[in-house]
C-alpha cells in the first residue's frame, strides 16, 4: 500500500494508527509541496506571511558613515574653527583643511576628512570661538557595512514575518516582499446534538469548538473568514458532502469537527469517498485524540485543498490541532516543520502503552518544569484554559518526575497565560 491510500470503502475498519512524530512529518511534506503560490505585498501588509525568497539588504548597512553622538566631526589638532553644520538627512561637504570642525547631529554622515568626532558635552569654546576638546578613542560613528555588506543575506526563505522582521526589511530599502500568503482556513462543526447557545441538558450539549477552534486557527497564522465557520451541518451524508464541496472551493484547509469515527451518524469517511479523497493520515498513535486524520482533495484549480478531521471530544479536536494542524500550516507557510521545546516534568506523567501521550501542563517559565495538569478528560475543557501545551510521552514510556520531554505547545500569543 502506498502512503497515501485512497479512503476505504464505507465499514472497512481504519487502517493501524501511525506514528504521532511519522504522522507529524507526513502531514507537514503534505502542506510544503502543496504550498501556494508567492505574492508580493507592500512591507506593512506582510506581518504574519511567510518569506517566499531570502531578505537581502538593498545597501550596506548602515548605507553611510553616521555620527552616533550630537557633536563636532573634525579634521586635524584643535583647537578647531567651526566651518558648518550637518544635520541627520544631509549630505556634507568633505573637510578639506586641518583645524576645521562642522557641527554634527546624531545620524547625520559624517564628513569626507574627519578624523573624529567629538561629543558637545565634551566640547569647550575657546575666547576667539573655535572649539576644543579631546576626541574619545574609541570611534563615534557608525561605519558603513558594520551591520551587513550590501547584498547580504539576513534571513532565510521560510521565515515568518514579524514586526522585527518588518522592521529589518525597511531599514535596508525594501518597499515589497514576496511572501507566501497565511492559508485560508474553513470550520465545518458536524453534531446535531449540539446547541449553539444557552446552557447544555436535555442530551445536548454546547458546540465548544465552533467558537473556539476558529480562534485557535488564527493562532497558527491562518486567515478563517467569519463566513467559511459553519455548522452545526446537519447529520446526514449529503449535507456533509454539500458542505465539504462548498468550503473546498473557498478555502486551503477545512477543519472539521465530530463524527471521525463509525457509529450511526458519523459521516466524515463516506463523505470523504464521495469527494475522492486520499488520506495522508488516517487515524494516529495519540492519545486522546487517535481518529484524527488528514485527507486530501485536488481542488478545481489542479491545486491539492485539504480536510483536517478534528474528533468530536472537544480536547481531542485540540489534540488534533496541535498534532496536525499544526505542521501541515507551518507546510502551507512554506515554513520548516516547528521544533518543539522541552520541558522538565515536574511530576510523574503515565504513558499509554503503544501510543503517545499527549498530557496537559502548565508550564513555570521560571525554570521550565511542567506540571500536569487536573479536569483532563477528552470530553472536558477545565485544564486545556490553563494550559500552556501538552507534555508529550513518547510509545512505551513513562513521563518520571524530573525527565526531560517534548512540549507540544499550544499557539498562545504573549501574555495569554500571566
Ligand atoms: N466504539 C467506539 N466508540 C468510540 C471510540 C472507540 O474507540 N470505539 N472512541 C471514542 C473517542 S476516543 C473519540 S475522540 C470519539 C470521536 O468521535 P467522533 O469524532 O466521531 O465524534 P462524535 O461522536 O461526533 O462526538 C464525540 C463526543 O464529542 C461531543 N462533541 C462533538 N462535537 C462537539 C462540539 N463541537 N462541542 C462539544 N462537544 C462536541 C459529542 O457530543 C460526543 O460526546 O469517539 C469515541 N467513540
Ligand atoms: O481519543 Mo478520544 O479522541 O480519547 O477522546
Amino acid at each position: 500500500m502506498t502512503a497515501h491510500s485512497a479512503v476505504a470503502a464505507e465499514h472497512t475498519p481504519a487502517p493501524a494508527p501511525i506514528a504521532w512524530d511519522e504522522a507529524r512529518s507526513r502531514v507537514h511534506a503534505a502542506g510544503l509541496a502543496a504550498a501556494p503560490d508567492a505574492v508580493e505585498l507592500a512591507l506593512p501588509l506582510t506581518d504574519g506571511h511567510t518569506l517566499a525568497a531570502p531578505l537581502t539588504t538593498r545597501t550596506a548597512l548602515p548605507a553611510f558613515p553616521t555620527s552616533s553622538v550630537d557633536g563636532w566631526a573634525v579634521r586635524g589638532a584643535g583647537p578647531w574653527r567651526p566651518v558648518g553644520r550637518v544635520l541627520a538627512g544631509g549630505t556634507p561637504a568633505p573637510l578639506t583643511e586641518d583645524g576645521t570642525a562642522v557641527e554634527i547631529a546624531t545620524g547625520a554622515m559624517v564628513p569626507d576628512g574627519a578624523a573624529a568626532v567629538l561629543r558637545v558635552e565634551e566640547s569647550s569654546r575657546t575666547p576667539d570661538g573655535r572649539i576644543s576638546g579631546t576626541p574619545r578613542l574609541q570611534p563615534e560613528w557608525r561605519t558603513p557595512g558594520e551591520e551587513a555588506a550590501a547584498g547580504e543575506e539576513l534571513l532565510p526563505a521560510g521565515t515568518p514575518v514579524d514586526p522585527g522582521v518588518i522592521g529589518l526589511a525597511a531599514s535596508c530599502g525594501h518597499d515589497l516582499l514576496r511572501v507566501r500568503p497565511a492559508p485560508r482556513a474553513a470550520l465545518l462543526v458536524f453534531g446535531d446534538e449540539l446547541l449553539t447557545s444557552g446552557p447544555p441538558g436535555a442530551g445536548r450539549v454546547r458546540d465548544a469548538l465552533g467558537p473556539a477552534v476558529p480562534a485557535w486557527l488564527r493562532r497558527y497564522g491562518v486567515r478563517v473568514d467569519p463566513q467559511n465557520v459553519i455548522g452545526p451541518v446537519e447529520d446526514t451524508l449529503d449535507a456533509h458532502v454539500g458542505a465539504l464541496r462548498r468550503a473546498l472551493a473557498e478555502v486551503d484547509l477545512v477543519c472539521t469537527t465530530g463524527g471521525t469515527m463509525h457509529g450511526p451518524v458519523d459521516h466524515l469517511h463516506p463523505a470523504l469517498r464521495q469527494l475522492d479523497a486520499e488520506y495522508v493520515v488516517n487515524t494516529v498513535a495519540v492519545r486522546p485524540g487517535f481518529p484524527m486524520l488528514l485527507a486530501r482533495v485536488r481542488g478545481a484549480d489542479g491545486r491539492p485543498r485539504f480536510v483536517a478531521g478534528l474528533p468530536g471530544n472537544p480536547q481531542s479536536a485540540i489534540v488534533a490541532l496541535v498534532s496536525l494542524v499544526a505542521p501541515l500550516v507551518a507546510g502551507l507557510q512554506g515554513r520548516p516543520e516547528p521544533t518543539l521545546p522541552r520541558v522538565t516534568l515536574a511530576e510523574p506523567v503515565p504513558g499509554r502503552g503503544d501510543y503517545t501521550h499527549l498530557a496537559l501542563v502548565r508550564v513555570d517559565p521560571r525554570d521550565g518544569t511542567a506540571r500536569p495538569l487536573r479536569h483532563v478528560g477528552s470530553a472536558m475543557l477545565r485544564g486545556l484554559a490553563r494550559a500552556d501545551g501538552f507534555a508529550v510521552i513518547p510509545p512505551g514510556t513513562n513521563g518520571d518526575a524530573g525527565s526531560r520531554v517534548l512540549l507540544a505547545p499550544l499557539p498562545l500569543a504573549a501574555g495569554e497565560r500571566p
